[in-house]
């Protein structure tokens, strides 16, 4: 009877639904309610000339749009689901679809090979039918580097998949494995110790081989002009000189580098995965693709197993686009300073889209259905020509496409070649083609995940997220400020990009997908902007106001005080219990709101104006990646909770004035209060400056206090209190001019 038996079950968490529902019933009372104090001031005779008005409105308009944003993001708390998956339940290994796994690198500095061979290792670990694994890794930098590591990995493979398959190891990273940290170790029989000597010892070769070309090639090499200029390169990997068979059948391992030119975009990540679909389906042409960053490598070997207890139930196959891991970092410190977890998001905010029609596409850790991908339906007996506007020329790739899933082996490597280099990766095969447009992961966006997603649930697509307790996948989280804030800038140009573009998901949204889910898209979409408006409001306006003896909020006598209190405190609780419930602290809490007090100041307001003049066609689209090199001292610093303040004056500047700003506002505003006596008007902004300055206290640490090498230096301190000194004068002149 085990045929009947569901692969999968979907529990709806009924408690947290009646929390999160009442909260926002409550929630927006309290915020309707301030509204009303806001509009209500409108229409009375007030004296508080035009300039102290417009400064008054400002701070209506933030509350206004922090409350809309907040709207929005109640959708992501309408229907939490979480799932559970039976694996042992799946048909026999031979009855298994194909898996194709999609592995992106860019740049040998910051994208160690070592690392990267790591991840590519343990996904051809996967515990799946070898013959129906195939592995391909993009290389985008074109470096001799990364081939000659595929190779190295190749022959250590050889090693690696018996072991892990005859004793059961479940690390089955390398270096993760063999660092000790893995609670894997076991300690089995002395054959089972020796084995594993061994295998160290070879993964250790492998590993010196590595370094020992790297150290002849020098650093350097994504500067070269290679890395932005070069010829495809196709190869299958294998090892002419070793003629003997192997314990176990291996996974196919494609190396691909497409070919790149300084007159061709490129489109980054995207069109790095559009070029491996092309190229795999000539090879494999698998039914389903799991796609990772070169950092992401897979830390249970049984994730492509539990991603088809979603693809193979009858009864949601047919709609599902792709199954979700989230994504899981394996250096975060307790104490994460940075949010790099991004907590909120993958513990959070996705298993609450999950209960709709599913999480946003993620970048990375995800098994996506390849037909999905294709842009619209197609069967055998469609048009040629039309085929070749959307597919292109290549008569092989309309072959996959209308052959849907048949495997498509080109039998001799040298035809394959041919083919594989001269169309699929070339960089002018999607010249007047739909790639980027309809078919494919797609180019409009830097974050190419998200519109990717977006685009498949408007067609009618649905995902699944899956978050077993063990991390399936587990990457590099960023753990210093610079990283942090490059990363956060380019996810902002991201969303930025769609909310800009005719996908702009509250207006593309509504006729194709529901309320809510528009909903959803559409927070992500604005989030950078809506946020950092308010934010530089509310940081400013208040401040400047309360030394120039302004009220801009209800005395603490007055009975809409306690709309704000409660409004205040409601959203710090409602924080609060989402933090607790899912595993972080009281500090988790802070670190949170000091995160997105930064973020909206710098990275979405750089995201965002980088975004806008791209649109007006004053920039050119960039992806910096991220770095994944650790440095020593940074990881110290990280893990002992100390921020990082060694980034560029770009990010500082504004950091550092707004907390002096915010000093002089609480001291002067004290100073007034005591003299003046006017504490009962100026309350609400004294206590904006105190917990401001409350949370970003780190920030003063930087400035005043620490010697290290990571505080803010001196220089930027000065300079940040001339930019404070010279707003201050302008508005209070301003200010006393129009009053
Ligand atoms: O021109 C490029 C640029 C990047 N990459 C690869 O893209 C991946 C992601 O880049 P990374 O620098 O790690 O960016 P992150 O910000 O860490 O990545 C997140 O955000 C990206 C969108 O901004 C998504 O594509 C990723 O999946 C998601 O993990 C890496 O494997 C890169 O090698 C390329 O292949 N070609
Ligand atoms: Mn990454």
């Amino acid at each position: 009877m085990e045929d009947s038996l569901p692969l999968h079950v979907c529990h709806v968490n009924k408690l947290s639904i009646f929390i999160h529902r009442s909260h926002t019933l409550v929630h927006s009372m309290a915020l309707a309610f301030l509204v009303c104090y806001r509009a209500s001031f409108l229409f009375q005779d007030h004296k508080i000339g035009p300039t102290p008005m417009l400064l008054w409105l400002l701070v209506f308009a933030s509350e206004l749009l922090l409350s809309f944003i907040w709207l929005l993001g109640q959708a992501f708390r309408w229907r939490p689901v979480t799932r559970t998956v039976f694996p042992d339940r799946l048909p026999e290994d031979d009855k298994l679809p194909a898996i194709d796994v999609f592995i992106c690198t860019t740049d040998p500095d910051k994208e160690p090979t070592v690392v990267v061979m790591n991840t590519v290792l343990s996904a051809m670990a996967l515990d799946y039918p070898p013959e129906k694994l195939h592995v391909y890794l993009s290389d985008d930098g074109g470096s001799p580097l990364t081939l000659h590591g595929m190779r190295e990995a190749w022959r250590f493979a050889w090693y690696w998949l018996p072991f892990c398959r005859r004793y059961g190891i479940e690390t089955r990273c390398p270096d993760f494995y063999f660092s000790a940290l893995a609670d894997d170790i076991g300690f089995g029989s002395s054959e089972f110790m020796t084995e594993r000597q061994k295998t160290k010892e070879r993964y250790e070769m492998m590993k010196d081989s590595i370094t020992e070309a790297r150290e002849r090639c020098g650093q350097g090499h994504s500067r070269s002009s290679t890395a932005r200029d070069h010829p495809s390169v196709v190869e299958v990997i294998q090892d002419e000189s070793n003629d003997t068979v192997p314990e176990t059948k291996m996974p196919l391992l494609v190396y691909v580098s497409r070919e790149k030119r300084p007159s061709h975009p490129h489109h980054f990540k995207a069109g790095a995965l559009n070029v491996l679909q092309r190229v795999s389906s000539m090879i494999s042409n698998s039914p389903y693709i799991l796609v990772l960053d070169c950092d992401v490598y897979c830390n249970d070997p049984t994730s492509a197993r539990k991603a088809m207890c979603f693809h193979l139930d009858s009864k949601i196959s047919n709609s599902l686009a792709f199954v979700q891991f989230p994504q899981r970092f394996h250096n975060i410190s307790k104490n994460d300073i940075y949010d790099s977890q991004l907590r909120s998001i993958y513990s959070v905010l996705w298993e609450g889209v999950d209960g709709l029609k599913g999480p946003i596409l993620s970048g990375s850790g995800f098994y996506i259905k390849r037909v999905s991908l294709y842009g619209s339906t197609v069967d055998e007996d469609m048009d040629l020509e039309e085929l070749k506007r959307s597919y292109g020329s290549s008569n092989e790739v309309i072959k996959s496409v209308r052959q849907i899933y048949k495997p498509n082996v080109i039998n001799d490597q040298r035809s394959l070649q041919k083919v594989t280099q001269l169309l699929a990766a070339s960089c002018s095969y999607e010249t007047d083609t739909k790639w980027g447009k309809e078919v494919g992961f797609l180019y409009d966006s830097v974050s190419e995940d998200y519109l990717t997603g977006f685009r498949l649930h408007c067609k009618g697509w649905i995902s699944v997220f899956c978050n077993p307790s063990r991390p399936q996948f587990l990457g590099n989280g960023t753990t210093n400020l610079n990283d942090y804030l490059i990363q956060g800038t380019r996810w902002s140009t991201g969303a930025i990009d769609v909310s800009f573009s005719k996908f702009c998901p509250l207006i593309y949204g509504p006729p194709r997908i529901s309320i809510l889910e528009t909903m959803c898209y559409g927070e992500l979409a604005f989030s950078p902007l809506i946020n950092c408006l308010p934010l530089w409001c509310f940081a400013t306006i208040p401040q400047l106001c309360l030394l120039n003896g302004i009220p801009l909020y209800p005395k603490v006598s007055n009975s809409f005080f306690v709309v704000y209190v409660f409004i205040f405190l409601s959203a710090l609780s409602k924080h609060l219990y989402e933090v607790l419930l899912t595993g972080g602290s009281f500090q988790t809490m802070e670190n949170e709101q000091r995160a997105w007090m930064i973020k909206s100041i710098t990275c979405y307001m750089y995201g965002s104006l980088d975004a806008i003049m791209k649109r007006m066609g004053m920039r050119e689209a960039s992806f910096m990646p991220t770095n994944k090199v650790e440095d020593d001292e940074q990881v110290k610093l990280y893990r002992v909770g100390k921020f990082d303040f060694q980034t560029s004056n770009m990010f500082l500047l504004p950091m550092v004035a707004l907390i002096i700003l915010n000093m002089a506002a609480l001291v002067g505003g004290l100073l007034r209060v005591i003299f003046v006596g006017d504490w009962d008007r100026m309350f609400v902004q004294v206590f904006i400056s105190c917990y401001i300055l409350y949370i970003n206290l780190p920030i003063i640490e930087g400035m005043m206090i620490r010697k290290d090498k990571g505080r803010i230096q001196p220089s930027v301190t000065q300079l940040s209190v001339i930019i404070c000194i010279f707003f201050l004068l302008l508005g209070s002149i301003i200010i006393s001019i129009v009053r």
